[in-house]
């Protein structure tokens, strides 16, 4: 009998807290709980402020932890009868069948690669001549061009021509944007500029401010400037009031103007569009789906633009349709939806997901390694939150923080085999790794993933044991648990030539912008899904803490958990303004997952239950080709 006897101290990253996990006894064949370390009971001296907190009364649900027949699979676990209290609520399963298993390329698919080659020249010295010029009138149109190849999705083809092109725009009008003073462009200016991290002062809207302090009413008439202030207020940071009052302003405004009868129905749908979800919270791909359908409406449009983003929209669907018929085929392999049929199989929503970080050609490599860890991370999220009992978990966290081969042993059989992909994902990746020097990243992310099941299990306690954490307690587990910081490092490995180890160690420290971005994640998750994971047997979410801690209403909560969304979009808007700690286009992956929750949770829970907009997003990024 193999005896293993061990004290396990969960670290966080930086905040050294230290608490044990457990005492184990295992043999090959089975496992069991020996001893395990209460919390309350056998703390060591350098304790979470987590163990340290009163322990109250968590109302728990009398739906949750159903005591239930065990499948098969588990039928070998060596445990105590209350181990086999597990949760056995089971996924529907995903929507979309085989239809992504396999992809032809469409047959125009080399005459779309064609255009897309001949005109991105053509842009570019477009993009070139009017950068170089001296001229505003140039300027005005330069800025015009670069959000119009933004929202088209083609920007990317001319990144460095474009960061170019706006600092040359930062040392000219840093301060003042030209002489013109139409509000339309003054608001592009200040949107672009501060999109790309060029700390510019929000003072320039003061002129269309009267000695009251109230916005112009005359901007009433200019429903495109309104627009474009309205976008522009998106960008604001902590304490920038006069953004909040130009957002409240012109929200108001844009929703008279469009309901007038005789707006024009072009400028209607644009600001619905707008008021529904703005330009910060959009998603790059799907801004460029609904944009190309706008552009080509707008008496002004470009045809070679509208030409080369169509084409390449369409190069690029074909690449990611590749990458998700690959991941079909990886996943169907690994029969995971009949050996552990409580996973949800969100095989396609995972892979809306990422795209959502990125979407760009070159980063198909580490998509794939992205994608493949991420849909693991779903496999993990419903072990802790659905099917697990707590004394699996332990032995599972166990087994992440020791990674090794040689624990496979000590783990329930249908744990085996997400513990082996576990190992394998990390495994191949380093292999890749290791041929261009980047070996050491590896070392971050499997730190990352340790810190992750550490966190998973302080919640699955809590569940146990009723607890009921104050809102910072909560947070504090729950920024991790939210999975952004795991995705966030990941989205970095093999990334590019700006990733070093600084990279990984900043992401490690949770600073503020990847704090935001998670806690965004979680809150707009926890608004939509808490109803549903109470029922089932969850511990508490940020709404339940709330309640408790203040005795507000459900509603009192969520509207309060909302605003706290916003205020953390103004930090992560913070936050972007050079000088950055890590290189700016870094920044783009974390900013970008919080946009994804605005689109998964904005109004429920569109990961697991994708309704009527979640599938139609995807069609039109997977399914649709881009036409004119
Ligand atoms: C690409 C990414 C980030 C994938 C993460 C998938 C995931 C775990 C979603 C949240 O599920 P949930 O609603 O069950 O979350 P929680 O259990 O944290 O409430
Ligand atoms: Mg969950």
């Amino acid at each position: 009998m193999v005896c293993i006897s061990d004290f396990f101290f969960c670290l966080h990253a930086h905040q050294q807290l230290a608490f044990p996990i457990f005492l184990l006894e295992c043999t090959p064949s089975a496992c069991y709980i020996r001893a395990s370390l209460d919390f309350k009971t056998s703390k060591p001296k350098s304790l979470s402020p987590l163990e340290d907190s009163k322990m109250s009364t968590f109302p728990a649900s009398s739906a949750s932890l159903s005591s239930s027949l065990l499948p098969p699979v588990v039928d070998d676990i060596s445990c105590t009868k209350q181990d086999a209290i597990r949760n056995t609520v089971n996924a529907n399963p995903s929507i979309w069948g085989d239809q992504f298993l396999t992809h032809d390329e469409p047959e125009d698919l080399v005459m779309e690669k064609q255009v897309v080659e001949e005109l991105k020249e053509e842009v570019r010295k477009e993009l070139m001549i009017k950068a170089s010029s001296n001229e505003s009138m140039q300027h005005r149109k330069l800025i015009q061009l670069i959000d119009v190849l933004q929202r088209l999705g083609i920007s990317y083809h001319f990144e460095e021509e474009i960061e170019e092109a706006l600092q040359h725009i930062y040392v000219i009008y840093g301060e003042k944007w030209s002489d013109d003073n139409n509000l339309q462009n003054i608001s592009l200016w200040f949107r672009l500029l501060r999109q790309q991290g060029f700390n510019i002062s929000s003072g320039i809207f003061k002129n269309h401010i009267d000695n009251k302090g109230n916005f112009n009413e005359s901007l009433c008439d200019d429903a495109e400037g309104m627009l474009g202030l309205y976008e522009a207020s998106y960008m604001r940071v902590e304490g920038e009031e006069l953004l909040d009052d130009a957002l409240e302003f012109t929200k108001t405004h844009l929703a008279i103007i469009a309901m007038d009868p005789f707006c024009d129905p072009l400028l209607r749908i644009k600001i619905q569009q707008a008021l529904k979800q703005p330009l910060r919270k959009r998603l790059p791909r799907l801004e460029a789906v609904r944009y190309i359908s706008i552009y080509r409406q707008e008496a002004s449009h470009n045809e070679v633009l509208l030409k080369f983003a169509k084409s390449d929209f369409n190069v690029v669907q074909s690449m990611h349709r590749k990458e998700l018929s690959e991941i079909c085929k990886w996943w169907k392999d690994l029969d995971l939806k009949n050996k552990i049929p409580y996973v949800r199989d969100r095989l396609v929503e995972v892979y809306f997901w990422i795209l959502g970080i990125y979407f760009e050609p070159r980063h198909s490599h580490t998509r794939m390694f992205l994608l493949k860890t991420c849909i693991w991370l779903v496999v993990l999220d419903d072990t802790f939150d659905n099917y697990g009992t707590h004394e699996e978990l332990k032995i599972f966290t166990d087994a992440v923080q020791r990674w090794s081969i040689s624990c496979l042993d000590m783990l329930p059989e249908y744990m085996k085999q997400i513990y082996q992909q576990l190992l394998n994902l990390h495994q191949e990746m380093e292999e890749s790794l290791k041929k261009e020097g980047k070996a050491y990243q590896i070392h971050y992310v499997k730190e990352m993933a340790k810190e992750l099941t550490r966190n998973f299990l302080v919640e699955a306690k809590w569940l146990k044991e009723k607890y009921m954490p104050t809102l910072e307690e909560y947070m504090f587990v729950s920024m991790v648990t939210s999975t952004y910081g795991f995705v966030i490092a990941r989205s970095y490995v093999g990334m590019n030539d700006m990733i070093t180890e600084d990279t990984f160690k900043w992401v490690a420290t949770y600073p503020p912008i990847v704090k935001a971005s998670a806690l965004i994640c979680r809150f707009m998750n926890d608004i939509v899904t808490h109803k549903e994971e109470q029922e089932r047997g969850h511990c508490a979410s940020s709404i339940e803490c709330y309640q408790t801690e203040t005795g507000a209403t459900e509603k009192e909560a969520c509207e309060f958990i909302l605003k706290k969304v916003e205020d953390k979009w103004k930090v992560i808007n913070r936050e972007s303004l050079r000088p950055t700690q890590i290189p700016f286009p870094l920044l783009m992956p974390v900013i970008n997952l919080a946009r994804v929750c605005d689109v998964l949770y904005k109004h429920n829970d569109g990961f697991t239950h994708s309704g009527k907009e979640m599938i139609s997003h995807i069609e039109s990024l997977l399914v649709q080709p881009a036409v004119i």
